[in-house]
């Protein structure tokens, strides 16, 4: 490798300095944005929450495949138009789908439990 003049030396070491600087800049916005989305995934948790609790006190089933599969079609259809690949976005909403779901059949044994204590 050949050595590199003085010039191209602080030219080199400029465009790492700028490089470094814009790469600190974007991580900055993602760190915000990771911060909301953490901030919205804890509020659809709380609105889900209440969800499995009504579904609980009612006998409803924990699981909508109907209301998922909406979901889904509307989610693929921003994707594609916010140019975000549609399979990523149903990826992302079945996974945070099934978790909901999770929770609400914990919830609703913790009401069937809970009944049938008070049933005596
Ligand atoms: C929250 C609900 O329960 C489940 C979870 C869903 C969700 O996280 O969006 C959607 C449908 C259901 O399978 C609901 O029925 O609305």
């Amino acid at each position: 490798m050949t050595e590199l003049g003085t010039g191209q030396a602080a030219h080199a070491a400029q465009a790492d300095g700028e490089v470094l600087a814009e790469l600190r800049t974007l991580r900055a916005s993602i760190d915000n944005l990771d911060a909301a989305l953490v901030h919205l995934l804890a509020e659809r948790f709380k609105c889900t929450q209440k969800v499995g609790e009504l579904k609980a006190a009612h006998s409803l089933p924990p699981a909508d495949p109907d209301r998922e599969a909406e979901q889904i079609r509307r989610l693929r259809r921003l994707a594609e138009e916010s140019q975000l690949e549609p399979q990523f976005a149903e990826k992302f909403l079945n996974f945070i789908v099934e978790e909901v779901v999770r929770h609400h059949k914990l919830i609703a044994a913790a009401t069937k439990g809970a009944k049938a204590d008070t049933a005596g």
